[in-house]
Formats: C-alpha cells, structure tokens, sequence
C-alpha cells in the first residue's frame, strides 16, 4: 500500500509542532524519518495514525481516508510501533499478542485455530517462542517491544509506523527488529535515530528540523556531512564502514 500525507499541520496550544509536512511513502518502500529530538517526528506520526488531530492536511492509505475512516477499519491495514508501552494490567506474552486480533474480528468473538497460529508464528519471527507463556509486565524493556512488534506482526497490517522501534534494544535486537520489519515486504514509516541504521535499512528518508522538512531523498542523498551538522549543530565526517560497506559517521562536538 502507498501512503501519501499532504500538508500535515499540527499545533499544540499556540505551538506551530509540524509545518507543512508532506510524506510519501510509496508501495513496499521502507521510508525513514530522522531528525534532532524534539523535531516534531513523533507528532507526525501521531497525526498519520490518528492518535493526534492535525490541524490541516490529509492523509491517504492507498485509496482510504484514514483521517475519516473508523478505527477499526484503520487497524485492518495501518499497524503501529509506538515509543512507550506502557500498561497497567498484565498479560502473558501471548494473550499480548493475540490483541493483534482484535480489529479483524467481530465484538466478543473468540480466538480461532486461525487466530493462535499467527500469533505463533508472529512470536517466532520476533523469537519470542519460548516467552509465551511469560506475564508481560515482568519482561525487560527490550523484551516488551519485541512483544509489541509480535502484536503488530499478528495484525497483518499492509503498512506498518513504527517511531523509534528500536528504543531500548541492543544492538543485536536492534537488526533482529529492523530485518524482521524489512522481511514483511510491506510499506513502513519509521522515525529512526540511528543514522547507520537509517542508512542500511531505508529506501528513502525524510529530515526533519523544526517541524518541517529539511531535506529528503536517499540516504546517499540526505545523509551528508552537511546535512547532519545542520540537523543536530554537531561536527560530522561521512564515510564507507569497510566491515558493513554501507555509511558510516563520525561525529564531534
Ligand atoms: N502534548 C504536548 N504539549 C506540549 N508540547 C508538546 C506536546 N507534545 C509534543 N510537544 C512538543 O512538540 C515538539 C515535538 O515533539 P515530538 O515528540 O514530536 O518530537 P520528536 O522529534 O519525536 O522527538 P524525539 O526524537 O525526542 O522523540 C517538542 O518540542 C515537544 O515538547
């Protein structure tokens, strides 16, 4: 599915958040989002998946209105990885993951064969097999977001935003979570902070400053030396990382 955002403007209180932002991420692409904290990523996002009203702007899912269509009809398609997963009940692993369900079935209908064996094989896809039975508020931070992209994986949306999915995680889970992302073969709007990562992972990649877009293209493109001293006022050098072959960064004060 493609999803094109036009013209997004979000403001909180008297706060100009997002200016003018337009998103296109075309069918099966991976597009990121960079930027310094607090450029107004998350906010974006929000707005993309409904959690936050914008203020103008439209937002389109192939031909779906998400901004005017219902919920549940949205997480039929749209899944999403959010930064903070916070709860306060508690779940096994897999009643967690089986909440993916919920927007495809009809209000208290049971869990099916069909049902168990998604969430099954959305748990191995996270390698989450052996924490089914695991209650989720004892899990690490790390282990909590590897559930939330299981839920997100049993929701078999056809695009996926995820903002900052990788908070938390070390380096290994790091590109576990991203490579499983990528193997999904659908279209994905990610906020990243890695820039390597960014790099490896993404066809396209949008900087954010100030709310509004600075730059976009592909990381060849958008990830310069200058580029990145203008985004987050720091001294960078660009270079090829003779292990990975892709981009790598130094960086100064
Ligand atoms: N509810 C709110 N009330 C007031 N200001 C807000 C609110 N939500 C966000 N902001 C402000 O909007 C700006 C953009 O925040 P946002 O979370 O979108 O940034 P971000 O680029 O995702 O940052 P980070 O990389 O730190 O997650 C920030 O200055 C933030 O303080």
């Amino acid at each position: 599915m493609e999803l094109i955002a036009k013209e997004m403007e979000i403001k909180i209180g008297k706060k100009e958040i997002v200016k003018n932002i337009s998103i296109l991420v075309k069918k099966q692409q991976f597009v990121g989002l960079i930027g310094p904290n607090g450029c107004g990523k998350s906010t974006l996002l929000k707005s993309i998946y409904k959690s936050l009203v914008p203020h103008k702007g439209t937002v389109f899912l192939d031909d779906l209105n998400i901004l005017k269509t219902s919920e549940k009809k949205v997480s039929q398609r749209l899944g999403v990885v959010g930064q903070f997963n916070e709860m306060n009940f508690d779940l096994t692993v897999q009643q967690m993951v089986m909440l993916g369900r919920t927007p495809h079935k009809k209000m208290l209908e049971s869990d099916k064969q069909e049902d168990f064996a998604i969430v099954e094989e959305a748990l191995t896809r996270t390698n989450l097999l052996d924490y089914k039975d695991r209650s989720f508020l004892s899990l690490s931070g790390g282990e909590k977001q590897r559930v939330i992209l299981a839920r997100t994986i049993a929701q078999q949306p056809k695009f996926m935003i995820l903002d900052e999915p990788t908070n938390h995680l070390d380096i290994r889970y790091q590109i576990e979570i991203l490579e499983c992302v990528k193997e999904l073969n659908i279209g994905v709007l990610a906020a990243l902070h890695d820039l390597e990562m960014a790099a490896h992972y993404c066809d396209y990649l949008y900087a954010i400053k100030n709310g509004a877009v600075y730059a976009h293209g592909t990381p060849e493109q958008v990830l310069t030396s200058e580029t990145i001293e203008a985004l987050y006022q720091i001294k960078c050098q660009t270079f090829i990382n003779p292990v990975t072959n892709g981009l790598g960064f130094a960086y100064g004060i």
